[in-house]
């Protein structure tokens, strides 16, 4: 089993631009991996630009035994596959399609090469998907593996150049998801430092897997943030991924709009219940996951209630469905904010759903 340190920088690239590249012979790709720089042809004019980072230990476990691994942990292409989503999902949230994406990628000399290499196949093939392909990147030494992406898009087409913003929900709005379920990545992660396995757990056995297979490599709508703004134009009023969980990332909305965004709808409680099974087992309240997951990643929209069949129509063609969560109401004296029934309605504090790096 060869490790980077045995293969070196050239080494290394000879064995995952293959992988990484292997598509990127697009014709926006005008220079790839392999110059100081790419060169990616821009026909819209304008560029989406997101960038996210995912680290050892902080946003993912490595699957094995050794210390600071766990059983429950990543595989390589799940790794890479996540961290796909979590740049794709911010460009679509802007209502654009991504074109291309770089790497940057850092990790200690001993880390085997099979893993490297499972992270670009996992990377690749979920940019692939998306229609985007590695255009170049970095390599780097380091304590622990650090990935980096940046993701690069184009507005859809009809939208007179316009992205589809945070600051644009008005009272009166739908607000709603691009997805049947929230709360599996919150469900998945306690699963992953509570150590608990599936397959002790019982009735609760299946729920479990799927929740951790969720939180190691989401399976999101992605398409959604594109076709809903090419299929809705001025009426998308505002989008956001769910990337720190519903109530947050609602509170971001709420507070770029100047609106207050009240989540309370049937199917919030639907999607609680689901879970409530495995929450129950674990000792933990489902809503609490259902508003406080992060890395979920589905889009999160405020439109005009007229627009609402449209928004369903155009997933539906692809097999996927809107879920409405609230409504956007006027800030009212606290000012602008995200609340949920029960939750914070009163004032109460919410924040502790939710995710922040650094609380
Ligand atoms: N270190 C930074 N330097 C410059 N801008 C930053 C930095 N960190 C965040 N930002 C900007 O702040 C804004 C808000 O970031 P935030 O993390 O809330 O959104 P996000 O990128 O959608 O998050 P997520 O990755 O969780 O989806 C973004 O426009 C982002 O580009
Ligand atoms: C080992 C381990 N510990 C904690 C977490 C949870 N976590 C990390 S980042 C994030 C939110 C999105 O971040 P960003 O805003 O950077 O996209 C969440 C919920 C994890 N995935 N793995
Ligand atoms: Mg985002």
């Amino acid at each position: 089993m060869s490790t980077l340190g045995e293969l070196g920088e050239a080494g290394i690239l000879a064995r995952i631009l293959p992988i990484l590249s292997g598509a990127a012979n697009t014709e926006r790709t005008l220079i790839g991996p392999g110059d100081d720089a790419a060169l990616l042809a821009v026909p819209s004019g304008s560029v989406v630009i997101t960038t996210d980072t995912m680290i050892e230990g902080k946003d993912f476990l490595l699957r094995g035994d050794a210390p600071g691994r766990s059983p429950l942990g990543s595989t390589g292409e799940e790794i890479g596959h996540k961290l796909a989503v979590q740049n794709l999902a911010d460009i679509a949230a802007m209502g654009a399609e991504p074109t291309a994406l770089v790497l940057s990628l850092s990790a200690p000399a001993t880390t085997p090469l099979a893993l490297i290499e499972g992270i670009a196949r996992g990377l690749a093939a979920r940019s692939a998907r998306a229609g985007a392909v590695v255009i170049g990147g970095d390599l780097g030494g380091a304590d622990m593996i650090s990935l980096t992406v940046t993701a690069l898009g184009e507005l859809v087409p009809g939208l007179g150049g316009r992205a589809i913003r945070r600051d644009g929900a008005r009272v009166g709005d739908v607000v709603a998801v691009g997805t049947p379920q929230l709360g599996r990545s919150a469900a998945g992660l306690a699963l992953l430092l509570g150590g608990h396995d599936p397959a002790e757990l019982g009735d609760v056995q299946r729920g479990a897997e799927g929740a951790l297979e969720f939180h190691r490599a989401p399976e999101v709508d992605l398409e959604a943030g594109h076709r809903l703004a090419a299929a809705l134009g001025h009426d998308l009023h505002a989008m956001i991924d769910v990337s720190d969980g519903l109530l947050r990332d609602a509170g971001r909305l709420a507070d770029a709009s100047g609106v207050r965004i009240h989540l309370d709808a049937d199917g919030l409680a639907t999607m609680a219940e689901a879970l409530r099974p495995l929450a129950d087992s674990l000792g933990q309240d489902p809503s609490a996951w259902v508003l406080g997951s992060g890395e979920e990643h589905a889009m999160l929209i405020c439109l005009p209630p007229s627009a609402l069949q449209a928004a369903r129509d155009v997933l539906r063609d692809a097999g996927r469905d809107l879920t409405v969560v609230g409504r956007v109401l006027p800030a009212g004296e606290e000012g602008p904010r995200a609340t949920a029934a029960g939750v914070n309605e009163q004032g109460a504090d919410g924040s502790a759903l939710g995710w922040d790096h650094f609380e």
